[in-house]
């Protein structure tokens, strides 16, 4: 058998532990596995006197992460620290300069710098390997790299964010607002310390930003994924789409187009009856379409102990193994900088606005939506549901974004309407 492969772990939370502690239950299948041990020399986190859930006494300690990524005694550094910047970045570079393999569950750093340290670790010779990054024990990244690189890949998309589906799957089961579901979902502990990485849509953008560079062999840029989080999702908006055999999502697509690369996560309508629309509560599910394989769909646990330490297990073992991919599955060099694209594939959309009950008001806003170019597909006028207006609701036959705001935008001139329209696209997946 061959020399151990001795890991630093940097950040022992959730993710942290939940590696610390496969490695201790699952030693020797692994080492069978890998044809060699995998061990942990030494941990990093903020607070050495913190109770852990876990036996550290092995370990040496570290208070400084980089010291951690320095040392002789580790050839692989984890980082499960988090963060865009400041110790999860420099701990990483530290470790590709000092010769070190790394592995991350970052996907904001990865996402802001992935370039960059991609180029470092292929100057270095070292590798930094990711699963855990995008759809926490999903093995997407494998599967884009690995299992389909011998397709081209026409489009990427998926639920990326566990709390976001919770909410929106838990306003529909209980008929309950979002502000009241979001204060659930704070008292359970799903959101992220900074609440709007999850509802504002942020977090799932990282990922699929990383998607979208590995999918498209483009240099990742998460700044020109247009985002919308899903704070204007109503509960009423929830049901209308029901009512027309559709769920809301918070939907991540990315797509070349001859345009350019589109990058887009926002609340979406899909089939009731798709995979996506059958997806419940915090599960993760992403959608690849490559050339050759069709359509695959990988659904499971998008966080959580267990299924992130699963991802990171499984990049240690690819590393303990001495399998040595590129960052994005292809030198970081030959990364091309895509010309982003605002959304400009057709798609069907649905409407929704309250009309004052008047003679005339259904009239004046279908020739709104035939002056911008829309086509009606359907249109449902429900009864007096409110005290402010008459809810209206229309599916378009498929139209481009620019007609869908041209309209949103002249139908308050109208002056028959009580409230702000709401549009959402309706996805083809
Ligand atoms: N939790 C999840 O389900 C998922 C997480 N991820 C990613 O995994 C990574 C880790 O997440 P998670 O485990 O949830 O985070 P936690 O907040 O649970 O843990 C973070 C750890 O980092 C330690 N830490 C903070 N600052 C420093 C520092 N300066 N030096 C050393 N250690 C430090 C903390 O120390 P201390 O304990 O002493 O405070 C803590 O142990 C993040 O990048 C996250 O985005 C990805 C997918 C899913
Ligand atoms: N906040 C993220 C955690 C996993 O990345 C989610 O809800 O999916």
């Amino acid at each position: 058998m061959s020399a151990p492969l001795r890991l630093g772990i940097a950040g022992l939370g959730t993710v942290g532990i939940g590696v610390v502690k496969i490695i201790q239950k699952h030693a020797d299948l692994v080492s069978v596995r890998c044809g060699r041990p995998v061990t942990i020399t030494a941990v990093s986190a903020r607070d050495r006197t913190r109770n852990r859930d876990a036996d550290l006494s092995e370990f040496a300690w570290e208070a400084d992460a980089v010291s951690l990524a320095q040392r002789d005694d580790v050839d692989l550094f984890v980082e499960l620290i988090g963060g865009d910047a400041g110790v999860a970045k420099d701990s990483i570079e530290a470790a590709l300069r000092a010769g070190k393999d790394v592995v991350t569950a970052n996907k904001a750093l990865l996402a802001l710098h992935g370039q960059e340290l991609a180029e470092l670790a292929e100057a270095e010779g070292r590798v930094i390997r990711f699963e855990a990054a995008v759809a926490g024990g999903i093995p997407v990244i494998k599967a884009l790299t690995e299992s389909l690189a011998g397709n081209g890949i026409n489009r990427v998309m998926g639920v990326m964010n566990g709390t976001c589906n919770y909410i929106l799957t838990r306003m529909e089961s209980a008929g309950l607002p979002y502000e009241t579901v979001f204060e659930e979902a704070r008292q359970l502990g799903y959101l992220e310390a900074d609440p709007t990485l999850d509802v504002g849509g942020i977090d799932a953008g990282h990922k699929l930003a990383i998607l979208a560079a590995i999918a498209f062999g483009t240099r990742v840029n998460f700044d020109a994924v247009e985002i919308e989080g899903i704070v204007r999702v109503s509960i009423d908006d929830i049901h209308r789409a029901e009512d027309m055999g559709y769920r809301i999502k918070l939907l991540g697509v990315a797509q070349m187009t001859a345009r350019g690369l589109e990058q887009r996560m926002s609340p979406c309508l899909v089939p009731a009856d798709s995979p996506l629309g059958q997806l419940n509560g915090g599960t993760n599910m992403v959608v690849i379409e490559g050339d050759s394989a069709g359509q695959i769909v990988l659904r499971g646990a998008g966080a959580g102990e267990g299924p992130t330490a699963s991802a990171v297990m499984s990049d240690v073992i690819e590393i303990a193994r001495g399998t040595r991919l590129p960052t994005f599955g292809r030198p970081a060099a030959s990364l091309a900088a895509a010309q982003p694209a605002r959304t400009a594939v057709p798609a069907a959309y649905y409407m929704r606005m309250e009309l004052q009950d008047k003679p005339g008001a259904l009239a004046k806003v279908a020739a709104v939506l035939g002056d911008s170019g829309i086509s009606i597909d359907r249109m449902r006028q429900y009864g007096h549901a409110s005290r402010d207006g008459v809810p209206v609701l229309v599916v378009t036959h498929k139209t481009t974004p620019e007609a869908i705001d041209h309209a949103i935008a002249a139908l308050p001139r109208t002056g028959v309407l009580t409230g702000d329209p709401v549009e959402l696209r309706i996805e083809e997946v």
